[in-house]
């Protein structure tokens, strides 16, 4: 099967992860006889300093034509400063829009041998497996205005939905929860706001064509608290754009690092943009230590649901699991023991494991 995949590595730890992504994909279509077209294109800063925006004409016309996108992540403090039209994140925050990709999928599942890498207690998050659906082209990321007033003094954001953009993600929630256990939890902040008033609504109208769901609401407070001392307790949780950035970055440390948590973010005829949740990691960029397994997670992801891969994308968790199982860990993991490697070397223990299934020769270098 030919697909033709766009590659946006983006800044920081995006090109890092990104030269992973790739060797794993390149390994899953020898292994199974695809034929992945790999195109690079450039997106947020890196873009800014060459073309002098972060979303290029020729970077969005290539992702309207792609079957998949992959990102890497983009942003850092160089560009910190410029205007906000002008930033790293509107590439990344235009690209989702214009392609419509309305639904942002986060799944957050412990992998058995890093129970014990989260300072969350290991009974607590034992038996964990969420799957948070973030609506990713509304809310007050998109709604206008968004200025400053009264020569800097003043400002406003505007949080805007449509029942119609309301009614799609719900809808997908309700499905996705169909696929799993059959639990939807809502979040909002009804209390307060109209938006989710009407959020709240919407999803008890909904919740009458899918009886078999059991739905329940909770304030985006309080799910915060629950999603660290009971997120066993979760199945599908669905909310808007901000509280989903929000609520995704906290609940992976469920995982024990940001860095293992993939993304999808996809519309309804198939069409996805696959990245990891983390942003460009400037702290560590350009170390080689940064963790490849969101990123390599969200390959996976674009096999399953771009491309009907469900068996390729299965081998690549379990090549992921078991390079985790072996012990090995990028230094993000606070595992006691186990053996510490860079972006590269874990790249190839995951190529090795699905090549062969075993790494017991596979000598690790120290990294500086
Ligand atoms: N999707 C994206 O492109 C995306 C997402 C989030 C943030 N950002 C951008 O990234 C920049 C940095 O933001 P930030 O520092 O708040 O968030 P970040 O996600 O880049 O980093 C937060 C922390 O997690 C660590 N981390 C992240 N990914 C890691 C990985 N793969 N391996 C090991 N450790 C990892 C970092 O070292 C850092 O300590 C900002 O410009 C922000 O806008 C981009
Ligand atoms: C970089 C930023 C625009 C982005 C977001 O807020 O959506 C990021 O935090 C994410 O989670 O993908
Ligand atoms: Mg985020």
């Amino acid at each position: 099967m030919n697909k033709q995949i766009i590659l946006l590595p983006g800044d920081g730890v995006g090109k890092e992860i990104m030269e992973s992504a790739k060797h794993v994909l390149n390994t899953i279509a020898s292994e199974f006889g695809h034929s992945f077209t790999f195109h690079q294109h450039a997106i947020g800063g890196e873009a800014i300093d060459n073309n002098g925006t972060p979303l290029p004409e020729d970077t969005i016309n290539a992702c309207r034509q792609a079957d998949a996108i992959l990102l890497g992540a983009v942003g850092g403090k160089k560009w910190d400063s410029l205007p906000g039209h002008m930033r790293p994140e509107k590439g990344l925050l235009g690209i989702r829009k214009m392609l419509g990709l309305f639904a942002n999928l986060r799944p957050v599942k412990g992998f058995a041998p890093l129970l014990h890498a989260s300072p969350l207690k290991e009974d607590v998050i034992k038996g964990s497996d969420i799957l948070i659906i973030r609506e990713l082209t509304g809310g007050l990321y998109f709604g206008q205005p968004s200025e400053r007033r009264e020569n800097g003094d003043a400002v406003v954001d505007t949080l805007s939905y449509h029942r119609s953009e309301m009614e799609r993600i719900i809808d997908k929630a309700f499905q996705s929860a169909r696929l799993r256990n059959n639990h939807l939890t809502s979040v909002d902040k009804a209390n307060v706001l109209e938006s989710s008033r009407m959020w709240r609504e919407i999803v008890n109208e909904k919740s009458k064509d899918y009886p078999d769901v059991t739905v329940e609401h909770v304030l985006v407070d309080a799910a915060a608290m629950k999603l660290i001392t009971q997120p066993n307790q979760f199945d599908v949780i669905v909310t808007e754009n901000l509280f989903g950035d929000i609520l995704s970055d906290e609940a992976s440390v469920l995982t024990g690092s940001l860095g293992m948590l993939p993304s999808a973010s996809i519309r309804s005829d198939g069409v996805g943009l696959y990245e990891p949740v983390h942003g460009s990691a400037p702290d560590i960029a350009g170390k080689g230590i940064a963790n490849p397994m969101g990123m390599i997670l969200s390959a996976a992801m674009m096999l399953k649901y771009s491309f009907g891969m469900e068996e390729e994308a299965a081998e690549i968790e379990e090549a992921v699991h078991d390079a985790l199982e072996q012990g090995y860990h990028t230094p993000d993991l606070q595992i006691k023991g186990g053996k510490q490697v860079t972006t590269k070397e874990m790249t190839e223990i995951v190529v090795d494991n699905l090549t062969t299934k075993s790494v017991s020769n596979f000598i690790c270098s120290t990294y500086a």
